[in-house]
């Protein structure tokens, strides 16, 4: 008698513990500010002005195709996130979700992202989302067992989604689309050369060639994280030129501002190359990223 509401209990449970599984393979986290970002760029290229239809169509395609991506990035990584200790709780490696059932999922995921673009925003932002799919998961997952310059390849994949917000609601892609797609990919140097020092042991054990593991001393990787920093000063700047009929003077000083904060932190990284720094320049480039997406789009049409 007593077992019936038991096994209900457990199935209830079991079942909220696959949702949660399906949901984790979709690295939320990441995609949060990834869509900030998506949203901002289909703002800036509509001059403030967006049609919300195309902007919400434009969030939730970008979002499944890159929910797609991350479930496939970790059905293809099982046996590398199986030996590091960031990884190996994730659905796939501790045994939780299949492999088989995941890639299905993954699969249907990134068909209905495609499609659902290509019926409400176009050609375009379907095929950059297309493209950067095979680009994170067939180009750059493989590559990380390969050659540190997996990142600059990573990077690529990360900045693409600007152009996917842009397209969708301009099909012109001008200086400012540009230098959006450069803030967005030089970022990602100072943010991942702080993760890749932090995590080296992991990297190492896992096979993957990171800088901080290929070089153990960390030059490299502070050289990666300070040189991205620098280049993503001058691009932030980049927005601010010639917006209305003169250069919005204050963006541009509140961008400079923002890129002394990461160069600051990622030279601090560069010269310590301690845990301690590493984890101000995370913090650093967590802070500064939804801050200058707020820069882009308070000041830029105000003046
Ligand atoms: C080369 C490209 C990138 C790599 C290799 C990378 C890698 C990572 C890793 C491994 C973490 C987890 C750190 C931890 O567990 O402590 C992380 C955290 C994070 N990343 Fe990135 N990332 C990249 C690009 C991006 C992009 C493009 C975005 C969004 C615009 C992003 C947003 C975030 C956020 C919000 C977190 C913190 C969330 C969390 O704690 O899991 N990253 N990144
Ligand atoms: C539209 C579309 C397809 C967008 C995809 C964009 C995307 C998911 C960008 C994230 C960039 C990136 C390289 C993250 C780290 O992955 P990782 O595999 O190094 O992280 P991990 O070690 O935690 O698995």
């Amino acid at each position: 008698m007593s077992s019936g509401p038991a096994t209900l209990t457990d199935r209830k449970a079991r079942v909220k513990q696959q949702l949660s599984d399906y949901l984790e393979l979709t690295k939320p986290k990441i995609a949060v500010l990834l869509l900030v970002c998506v949203a901002i760029a289909a703002y800036c290229a509509s001059n403030g002005q967006p049609d919300v239809a195309r902007l919400i169509h434009v969030i939730v395609g970008t979002a499944l195709v890159a929910a797609s991506s991350c479930v496939w990035n970790q059905c293809l990584e099982v046996h590398v996130d199986r030996r590091m200790n960031r990884t190996a709780q994730r659905p796939i490696p501790s045994g939780r979700l299949s492999r088989y059932a995941s890639a299905l999922f993954g699969t249907l995921l990134g068909s209905v992202g495609i499609s659902y673009l290509l019926a409400t925003v176009g050609v375009m932002p379907a095929l950059i989302g297309a493209l950067t799919w095979i680009l994170y998961v067939f180009i750059y997952t493989p590559m990380k067992q390969v050659t540190p310059w997996n990142t600059t390849v990573g990077a690529i994949a990360g900045a693409l989604p600007m152009l996917m917000g842009w397209l969708a609601v301009n099909p012109v892609l001008d200086l400012k689309a540009v230098a959006l797609f450069a803030i967005l990919f030089f970022w990602q140097f100072p943010h991942f050369m702080a993760i890749a020092w932090l995590y080296r042991e992991d990297y190492a054990q896992g096979g993957m060639k990171m800088w901080s593991v290929v070089d153990g001393s960390g030059t490299k990787a502070g050289i990666q994280a300070v040189s991205g920093a620098m280049a993503l000063l001058l691009v932030s700047v980049v927005p601010g030129i010639g917006q209305v009929a003169m250069p919005n003077v204050f963006y541009m000083l509140l961008s400079l501002l923002g890129g002394v904060f990461m160069l600051v932190a990622s030279w601090r990284f560069f010269t310590s190359r301690d845990d301690r720094t590493a984890r101000q320049l995370l913090f650093a480039s967590l802070i500064y990223l939804p801050c200058q997406l707020a820069l882009l789009v308070i000041l830029p049409s105000s003046v």
